[in-house]
């Protein structure tokens, strides 16, 4: 169900295009700093793994500031991620401040997943959101019906707490993505121009991949 693209590179300091990216403490592009955050390209601890009473495995990842972090954000953290595969996969991202400082942040776990074909996907569940169409130089637009994807979307749907579905007509297969503590979400697809600029897409794999995040 997760996608991983047949060009990711598995290289320390580099973003992964493939699972779930963690986009923390800022998502997005920022002048002079790391797009999409500190924390995506980096190598994180496997903090423990185990069994739990029903039989999902749970996996708890960490990492915490050093000197790259402090290089661009001076802040003191740790985070954790815990990772729960069964019949659902739950990922929950715990912020905490170790610093004598207050901090703000904003984070996305923008993950990707498969689809038959995207062009003949819909994300439903956003009908009357409103979003900013990053396409459209962040401008402020109105959602009407389900998402479609006919060209490059990237798209910010604000002030929605909602489910979301993934509905694949080439598999017949839906997907529901739920979230807690999280007011956006993101829904983005490059499509097939952006994808030619992007070194780690394989040619045409905009077809067969689209990003929820929350
Ligand atoms: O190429 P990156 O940094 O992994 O980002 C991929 C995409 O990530 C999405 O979350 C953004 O909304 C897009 O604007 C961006 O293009």
């Amino acid at each position: 169900m997760l996608w991983v693209s047949k060009a990711a590179v598995y290289e320390s300091g580099k973003g992964v295009r493939a699972g779930v990216p963690v986009c923390w403490p800022w998502f997005g592009a920022v002048p002079g700093k790391p797009a999409h955050g500190l924390v995506r390209t980096r190598l994180w601890q496997l903090r423990g793994a185990a069994l739990d009473a029903s039989g999902q495995v749970v996996l708890r990842l960490g990492i915490c500031d050093d000197d790259v972090t402090r290089s661009f954000w001076e802040h003191a953290f740790e985070l954790e991620l815990l990772v729960t595969v069964g019949r659902t996969l739950t990922l929950a991202l715990t912020t905490h401040n170790t610093g004598a400082e207050a901090f703000e942040i904003t984070q996305a776990l923008p993950s990707y997943f498969c689809t038959g074909d995207s062009a003949q996907t819909t994300v439903q569940g956003l009908d009357g959101c409103h979003y900013l169409d990053k396409v459209q130089d962040f401008a402020l637009c109105q959602q009407s019906g389900a998402v479609t994807f006919q060209s490059e979307t990237d798209r910010i749907y604000t002030d929605t707490t909602a489910n979301s579905l993934i509905v694949d007509a080439a598999t017949g297969r839906t997907l529901r993505i739920t979230k807690q503590g999280s007011a956006s979400t993101v829904v983005w697809n490059p499509w097939s121009d952006k994808e030619k600029t992007m070194a780690d897409m394989a040619c045409s794999e905009y077809r067969q991949m689209l990003c929820v995040e929350t």
